[in-house]
């Protein structure tokens, strides 16, 4: 069994969904998981937004404008007029069940459920255009297996779950199924966050005992630096699995940030391939990855907050960090760099919600000062700590810059510095001057 999931631009269009047909159909086995048509979940969010701020009349108007863009996707991917009718009275259910909520009590119960819209009807658009084609597919609804309890995927559940899904249809081996979405412990419709389709693949890769997770995107793989910012930059040919996880925690999109972990707990590995160039060698992420690169990509993540705590009650005591790192845990706040000395520590947040309680708490303990709008640029590879230029490397490079923090030997695969966001485009670019000269590619 292969686990394929296609993301919001490879089903963006009529012309990508026939594109995405002639990759999945034939060959072994497979489940394949697609996101929502681009656009469409930002357009969700901004419905339930509109929902939120009392606003009925600009939801309703928000829902009339997916009108266009799906009558043309429609008309343009199937031929046949039954097929169509179906398709058209799919979007008429959507769109009603999008006007129907009223704006008082409109909760996050509600706008779950307008967030899963987009993978439902990507996945019903594509399985119609398969059945028109004459293709052997089963549509299976993830709300059906994949299950989460504390916004965690439940393995055994999910396991159990799609295997019966899978044994009610004897005789497919082509399964379409959606990104994103899945049931909680409240039986409520939920979803795995932003980006999460690559997630859904994983999971179910690791459910289903896949031989290879394939990742089709807009993109022939990682590339070694961030290619919205940075000009020339090109492919890795692999990654070890921890390499992968760095870069998509600190920012390289193409990867949501937990994909790596169930592929990981199986050994299965995880290839990025890109949709409109399917010759392209792409990405292999896997337990093995020996290359003669020390540094793989640069990745940077914006929205990051520096505080610092001094005190001179941390001098030649011990117990203090541990009264910090207690305030974070009680806003259930993740610490990203830590950098101490014997009177101060600084570290960083990126999830602020609770920003003013945590502050006022650390306050108790010291003096406290907080800078915003900071970003980390992160530079991975698995010969980091071996070649001991890089490291002077990196910091020469950035010299011009206000470097606010350093992070190195955390792991053996991660450089850390945290910059001003104003200057990340500036630091990816001196970098990838810096560590992609001859000596190093
Ligand atoms: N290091 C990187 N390598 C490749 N792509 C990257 C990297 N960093 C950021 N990206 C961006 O990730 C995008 C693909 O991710 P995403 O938009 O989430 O795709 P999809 O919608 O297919 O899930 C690319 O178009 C590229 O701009
Ligand atoms: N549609 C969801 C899930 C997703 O993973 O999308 P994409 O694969 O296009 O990043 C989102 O936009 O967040």
């Amino acid at each position: 069994m292969l686990v394929y999931k296609f993301g919001g631009t490879s089903v963006g269009s009529a012309e990508n969904m026939i594109q995405v047909s002639n990759l999945i159909v034939g060959g072994e086995s497979k489940i394949v998981v697609l996101s929502a048509v681009s656009g469409t979940t930002n357009s969700l969010v901004g419905i339930c937004d509109a929902y939120f701020a009392g606003d009925k009349q600009l939801a309703e108007k928000l829902v009339e404008d997916f009108r266009p863009k799906y009558d043309k996707h429609i008309f343009e991917l199937l031929q046949e007029q039954s097929s169509r009718d179906q398709a058209n009275d799919l979007m008429e259910e959507k769109y009603a069940l999008l006007k129907s909520f009223s704006v008082e009590g409109f909760s996050e119960i509600e706008e779950r459920q307008i967030h899963a819209q987009g993978e439902l009807i990507s996945t019903k658009l594509m399985q119609l255009y398969l059945e028109e084609q004459g293709v052997n597919s089963a549509l299976i609804p993830a709300l059906d297996f994949m299950r989460t309890e504390n916004g965690e995927p439940l393995y055994d559940e999910i396991e159990k779950r799609l295997a019966e899904v899978l044994a009610q249809h004897k005789g497919v081996d082509l399964f379409i199924t959606q990104g994103y979405i899945c049931t909680n412990e409240f039986e409520q419709v939920d979803n795995l966050k932003r980006g999460g389709s690559d997630y859904t693949a994983s999971i179910i890769g690791a459910c289903a005992n896949a031989k290879e997770v394939q990742i089709w995107t807009d993109i022939d793989g990682m590339h070694n630096n961030d290619p919205r910012f940075v000009e020339g930059t090109k492919a890795v040919e692999c990654l070890t699995y921890d390499e992968a996880a760095e870069l998509a925690y600190f920012g390289a999109k193409i990867l949501h940030p937990l994909t790596v972990l169930p592929a990981k707990k199986k050994n299965i590995p995880v290839r990025l391939k890109n949709t409109m160039q399917p010759e392209a060698l792409g990405t292999v992420i896997g337990p093995n990855c020996d290359t003669s690169l020390p540094v793989k990509s640069i990745a940077a993540k914006n929205g990051i907050v520096a505080i610092k705590i001094r005190s001179s009650r941390m001098l030649m005591a011990y117990g203090f960090l541990k009264n910090v790192f207690q305030i974070f845990e009680d806003y259930q706040t993740p610490i990203d760099m830590i950098t101490t000395s014997e009177v101060a520590v600084s570290l960083t947040i990126d999830k602020t919600d609770n920003l003013q309680s945590i502050l006022a708490d650390l306050r108790e303990l010291g003096q406290v000062e907080v800078d915003e709008d900071q970003s980390i640029v992160c530079v991975v590879g698995q010969g980091l700590i071996e070649d001991s230029t890089i490291v002077s490397r990196v910091t020469t490079a950035l010299n011009s810059l206000k470097v606010r923090m350093i992070s190195y030997g955390g792991s053996a695969n991660n450089i850390s510095i945290l910059i001003p966001s104003e200057n990340k485009n500036e630091a990816l670019n001196l970098l990838h001057s810096e560590l992609y000269t001859t000596s190093l590619v």
